[in-house]
């Protein structure tokens, strides 16, 4: 059992709140996209109206990443959400992130600085030992809880996650709160169940249908994307050396003979693209996989109309969809139709789920609504839709093992 808001006394209670708001960041090094700071909205405002004090944590990028900025931006944008001041600390754990944590009034929020500032908050630990780092033995001692809305950072074990539900009481958000109700039952959900791999991320793709065939979640995995053509050459069709070369470049040859090994042992419940829309003279052109490959500069975009209408009647049975990844190169109109059409469909199914963020942007700039779910999380919802844990979740569910470090 985790405890949520419903269980904390808030008023005058000094809260860390642990979100997740690592975001594309534009040219100017701020904020570019305001969608992962919009979903803690409710969670922080309920906090703030209930007279909790709120210090935010967070991270943003990764070292040496054009996105490893400052949280200012981020305190700026939350301010004009929240309607209310939110100032930024330019450190996280030091005397003067401290001193402005003890100095919060009811109501009052901050931001404190990026969390991966600090190399710790970029490796991973089990949680007794994550309780040891710099950051949660020096923030801690001006919290009283810790709540944990960071549902898209969930399957890191990193301090800020794990370490301090370890020494303080943790509650889970409202964001954390609503992806476990639905993606944490996910072997109740009504069956048949089919999940939809597209997308470019090829190793995570696999790993989830290799685990979601073996533990019988999936009647079916239907394949698009770059993933649909690695399965296509897994099958011995020959894409092309355009869509060949990407693989390649992209690290993602090994994946091939995993991919064989699963059309091996499952074939008969993963279905493959049977035609794929290239760009000719300029448009988009359907080839059926006997009329491959297209020629050396035509690469494999999207999956063609024969394809939808196949993965369509498959959908038309299902009790339950899960979705990860676009089905093409939805940035491109011309590419976007395998996308919009397969997702819509999906919509008429009783329960369909949506996880990763870039699925959720492809919707978003596609129109496509009307999902029963779609997660905040990309790598997270993809690890709790093959029913494994989640160590941030695992922390909260254990609670603190000792006592927090003495305030001074
Ligand atoms: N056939 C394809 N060839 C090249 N890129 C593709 C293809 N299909 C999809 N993509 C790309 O995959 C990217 C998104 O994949 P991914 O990061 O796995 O999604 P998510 O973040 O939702 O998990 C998009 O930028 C899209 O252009
Ligand atoms: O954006 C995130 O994950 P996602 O790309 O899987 O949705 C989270 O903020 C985790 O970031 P990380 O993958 O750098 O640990």
């Amino acid at each position: 059992m985790i405890d949520t808001l419903d269980d904390l006394d808030v008023e005058g209670t000094t809260v860390g709140v642990r979100v997740d708001i690592n975001s594309p960041i534009g040219d100017d090094g701020t904020l570019a996209d305001d969608a992962r700071l919009r979903a803690h909205v409710d969670t922080l405002s309920e906090l703030l109206e209930r007279g909790g004090r709120v210090a935010v944590l967070a991270h943003q990028g990764r070292p040496g990443g054009d996105d490893f900025v400052s949280l200012e931006s981020h305190a700026e944008r939350l301010s004009k959400l929240l309607e209310r001041p939110v100032d930024h600390v330019d450190t996280t754990f030091s005397d003067a992130a401290r001193e402005a944590v003890r100095t919060l009034e009811n109501g009052d929020c901050l931001v404190l600085e990026n969390t991966r500032f600090y190399s710790e908050e970029y490796m991973e630990f089990d949680a007794e030992r994550a309780a040891e780092t710099h950051l949660v033995e020096g923030l801690a001692p001006a919290l009283d809880v810790y709540v944990n809305d960071a549902f898209a950072a969930a399957h890191r074990s990193q301090p800020s996650l794990v370490g301090f539900p370890t020494v303080l009481p943790g509650y889970a958000g409202r964001v954390m709160e609503s992806e476990l109700d639905v993606l944490g039952t996910i072997e109740e959900t009504p069956e048949p169940r089919i999940y939809v791999l597209g997308g470019a991320k090829v190793p995570d793709s696999i790993d989830v249908a290799w685990s979601v065939l073996e533990k019988g979640l999936a009647d079916h995995v239907l394949t698009a994307g770059v993933v649909g053509n690695v399965f296509l050459i897994a099958d011995g069709v020959d894409v092309g050396d355009a869509s060949s070369d990407f693989i390649y470049d992209q690290g993602y040859w090994d994946e091939i003979d995993r991919a064989a090994d699963l059309l091996d042992a499952y074939g008969d419940s993963i279905a493959l693209p049977r035609d794929v829309a290239v760009e000719r003279d300029g448009e988009r052109h359907e080839l059926g996989v006997n009329a491959l490959p297209p020629g050396d500069e035509e690469a494999a975009m999207d999956i063609g109309s024969s394809t939808l209408a196949y993965y369509e009647r498959l959908l038309e049975d299902a009790g339950t969809v899960i979705l990860n990844g676009p089905a093409g190169v939805f940035e491109e109109e011309a590419f976007a139709t395998g996308t919009r059409q397969l997702y819509g469909a999906a919509t008429d199914v009783e329960m369909s789920i949506v996880g990763g963020g870039d699925t959720a942007s492809a919707l978003r700039s596609l129109g496509v609504d009307g999902f029963t779910h779609v997660s905040t999380g990309g790598g997270a919802a993809l690890r709790m839709l093959t029913a494994e844990p989640l160590p941030a979740v695992t922390a909260l569910q254990d609670g603190p093992k000792r006592q927090q470090p003495a305030d001074d």
